[in-house]
């Protein structure tokens, strides 16, 4: 069985894929593909720099992606602009990859984690069961700000940048509650496990 897994930012997708890692599944991973896309001499790098300008770029040739984030953080036009840029090429690899461990692992299951899945449900008619890790707004306000040492009027743009956590939890199939210790979180995982591995 392969799972969607998605959820807000800072919600704990990470921390749930890797659990499900460690348990044998398979990983596609949109925020490290969207990295690579970005990379110096990459053709999504270029047509970004076309849009926004060379002052997105360090000295180095690499992504300022603190300015670019500032950016499309705070304008919905910019971020459409960027979205519209990179994520037709970060869907194709994302579906390469599934496409590529199911011809070579058949019957292995694999997690593939979007942050921005429910964004574009449509995007993603292969991918039929959706798990959303879910923890409220205010957990997830504190762990944001925690994690990235940002303020609190940069940790909302970005939440405000998504569809509300409570939205995608109505559009889960299953879903998640890390909003407890890391143990009541394994437990859940594990029960999630079991049922990717019955129904593979
Ligand atoms: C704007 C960028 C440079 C900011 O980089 P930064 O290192 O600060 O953040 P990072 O890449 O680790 O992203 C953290 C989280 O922000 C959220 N996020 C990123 N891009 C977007 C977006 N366009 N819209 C809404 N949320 C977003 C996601 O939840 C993501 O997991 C970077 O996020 C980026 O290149 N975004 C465009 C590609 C994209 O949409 N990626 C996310 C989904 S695949
Ligand atoms: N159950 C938990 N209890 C306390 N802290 C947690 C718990 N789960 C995750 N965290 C912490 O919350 C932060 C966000 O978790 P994580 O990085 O897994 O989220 P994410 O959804 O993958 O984030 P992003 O959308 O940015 O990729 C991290 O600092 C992580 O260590």
């Amino acid at each position: 069985m392969n799972i969607g897994l998605t959820g807000g930012i800072a919600t704990g997708k990470s921390t749930v894929s890797s659990m499900l890692v460690e348990k044998g599944a398979l990983l596609v991973d949109a925020d490290v593909i969207a990295r690579e896309v970005m990379l110096p001499g990459h053709p999504v790098l270029l047509a970004v720099t076309a849009h926004f300008g060379q002052e997105i770029l360090l000295a180095d040739g690499s992504l300022n992606r603190k300015r670019l984030g500032e950016i499309i953080f705070h304008n919905p036009s910019e971020r459409q602009a960027l979205n519209d840029i990179t994520h037709p090429a970060i869907r194709q690899e994302i579906r390469r990859q599934v496409q590529a461990y199911e011809r070579e692992h058949p019957g292995q299951p694999v997690v593939v984690d979007i942050p921005l899945l429910l964004e574009a449900r449509e995007e993603y008619p292969y991918l039929n069961t959706i798990v959303v890790v879910y923890v409220p707004q205010e957990v997830q306000l504190q762990r944001l700000m925690e994690r990235d040492g940002i303020s609190k009027e940069q940790a909302e743009a970005r939440l405000s940048s998504q569809l509300d956590i409570e939205q995608k939890k109505q559009l889960a199939d299953i879903v998640i509650d890390n909003s407890g210790t890391l143990a009541d979180t394994e437990q859940q995982v594990d029960k999630l496990w079991q049922r990717m591995v019955r129904e593979a």
